[in-house]
């Protein structure tokens, strides 16, 4: 039964060593959450790894790493996220790191605090720096929209931003827990992105190949099949 080889602790990619039933590891997606300090970056992975939101933070000091397994269509998929650093001195030693292998990319700005906006465009451009390639995803969100009265960055705004950027606009409020499912829904959906893309690497170290790499391909995937909800 495949749901026996999950157990597999056999890291090996190479499909000449496996038999034709052989179904590769789980694999790791790296998605890496960038944007200035205190916009919520560590709630907001605290809230879909953990499904809670931290009673009290401090700042991220080079970089905090959490886990989820998630199941999409049969697959098991480990969503590894990198909560950064955004107070520079606590993240320039780690930048290389960051951006090293990364899947997908989340930017957060505060619906409070327009200069945490307008700011994104810095963010932007050091992803650019990094030679992440236009085929990672990367979503924009809008955090603490809990804090209706104090609301700084019209959705307007935001939107029209997203889609100059070829990004998905998420507002949502790592706090409330009602907004739990819009914090999942943000993960979710590059996971399924990803997953569509079918050609990413089973290996969970930062030594990843860069490039894809076809005979890590899920053999069930040759059939096409996959959906996104968002
Ligand atoms: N009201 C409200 N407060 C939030 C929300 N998310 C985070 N906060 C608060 O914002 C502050 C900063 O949150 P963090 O998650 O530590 O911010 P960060 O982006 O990780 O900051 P750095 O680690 O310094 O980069 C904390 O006091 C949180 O309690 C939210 O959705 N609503
Ligand atoms: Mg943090």
């Amino acid at each position: 039964m495949a749901l026996l080889l999950w157990t597999d602790t056999s890291r090996s990619c190479n499909p000449c060593m496996q038999p034709s039933h052989y179904i590769p590891d789980t694999r790791i997606f790296k998605i890496i959450v960038i944007g200035d300090s205190n916009v919520g970056k560590t709630c907001l992975t605290f809230r879909f790894c953990g499904g809670t939101f931290p009673g009290k933070t401090e700042a991220t000091i080079g970089v905090d790493f959490r886990e989820k397994t998630v199941e999409i269509e049969g697959e098991r998929i480990k969503v590894q996220v990198w909560d950064t650093a955004g107070q520079e001195r606590f993240r320039k030693s780690m930048v290389e790191h960051y951006y090293r292998n990364v899947h997908a990319v989340v930017f957060v700005y505060d619906v409070t605090k327009m200069s945490s906006f307008t700011n994104l465009k810095t963010w932007i451009e050091e992803c650019n720096g990094h030679a992440v390639s236009p085929l990672v995803p990367r979503v924009l969100v809008g955090n603490k929209c809990d804090l209706k009265d104090l609301i700084q960055v019209p959705s307007s705004l935001a939107l029209k931003f997203a889609d100059a950027h070829n990004m998905l606009l998420f507002e949502t409020s790592a706090k409330d827990p009602q907004e739990s499912q819009n914090v999942d829904a943000i993960f979710m959906c590059l996971v399924c992105r990803l997953k569509a893309q079918r050609l990413l690497p089973c290996r969970d170290t930062e030594g990843w190949p860069a490039q894809p790499q076809p005979h890590c391909r899920r053999l069930d995937e040759a059939s096409g099949k996959g959906s996104c909800p968002c």
